[in-house]
């Protein structure tokens, strides 16, 4: 057993584990797209209408929002989360111990000649992205470095779509008592109260650096998501309407998925002097 590098329908590196587990990772903005632990089902979440297309968002997975995320802080920024997710990243080191322990690393860089003129952002920097598959956790690191002479500022986000048997029954804990930005009223300073539930559009940026649990009854598992380097906690399902209205998302595929981001957005920009780095990690474990 060894990782392949496959082109259907993007190029990257996808891997079997065991009987039934499976690993991905696509080019295209270095995106994860499948984690799946031998025997357990999906992890990651992709929509079946996803559009596989070069400058193409992808739906699902884990797309690296940078440098800026959603509209950016002026909220007039396109393309919406950043030109990182749609580049194609270098894959710079694949490792693999998979017949050992189940294990497999990918790669990538993007800098500022890769991702060439972007007049909303021109500045000299190296991204790193690193993604680590196991069979008990996927860890996901974003380095970003200043090359350049000058001070840099941005917004970044690990956008993760993760896979839920019924998004109306599950509860997040490790929220309780942070204050949240609700994107979809436009309400400032909410204040979370015992576990987080889902009853409708949910569009919300915490501030809170520690970990949450998703509990999932239906399928009878806990996900826990730890992070470093983060100031935000983003949580989003888009429930009925929204999800009808996005051409690259099945009508009815909320109701299986939530997003779970570590981000530095909103009040939390990163500035890096000449010379300085930022780490950004996210770890999902099954429970
Ligand atoms: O449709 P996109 O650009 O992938 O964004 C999906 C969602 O991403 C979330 O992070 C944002 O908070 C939402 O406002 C947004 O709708």
């Amino acid at each position: 057993m060894a990782h392949e590098i496959t082109d259907n329908p993007l190029r990257g590196v996808e891997a079997a584990q065991g009987q039934s587990g499976h690993y991905g990772i696509f080019d295209q903005g270095a995106q994860v797209w499948s984690w799946r632990p031998d025997g357990a089902e999906p992890v990651i979440w992709m929509s079946e209408k996803s559009w596989f297309a070069d400058s193409q968002p992808i739906r699902g997975g884990v797309p690296i929002c940078f440098p800026w995320f959603g509209p950016g802080r002026s909220g007039d920024l396109q393309p919406l989360h950043g030109f990182g997710r749609l580049q194609t990243w270098h894959m710079s080191n694949v490792k693999d111990t998979l017949d050992r322990d189940g294990r497999l690393i990918v790669e990538y860089t993007l800098d500022e000649s890769m991702s060439g003129d972007q007049p909303n952002w021109p500045q000299r920097y190296e991204a790193w992205f690193r993604a680590k598959f196991t069979p008990e956790y996927l860890g996901l690191e974003l380095q970003i470095d200043n090359v350049g002479d000058e001070d840099i500022t941005f917004d970044e986000a690990l956008h993760t779509y993760l896979r839920v048997g019924d998004v109306t029954k599950i509860s997040i804990s490790g929220l309780d008592g942070a204050t949240y930005f609700d994107k979809v009223t436009g309400e400032e300073g909410q204040v979370q109260s015992g576990d987080l539930t889902v009853a409708g559009e949910t569009d919300r940026v915490y501030e809170s650096t520690g970990e949450v649990t998703i509990h999932d009854p239906a399928l009878g598992r806990d996900l826990v998501i730890t992070k470093s380097g983060s100031a935000n906690t983003v949580i989003w399902n888009p429930w009925i309407d929204k999800a009808a209205a996005m051409p690259d998302f099945g009508d009815d595929e909320w109701q299986q998925m939530i997003c779970i981001e570590a981000a530095n957005a909103l009040g939390h920009p990163v500035t890096l002097r000449p010379g300085e780095s930022h780490h950004l990690k996210q770890r999902i474990t099954l429970a």
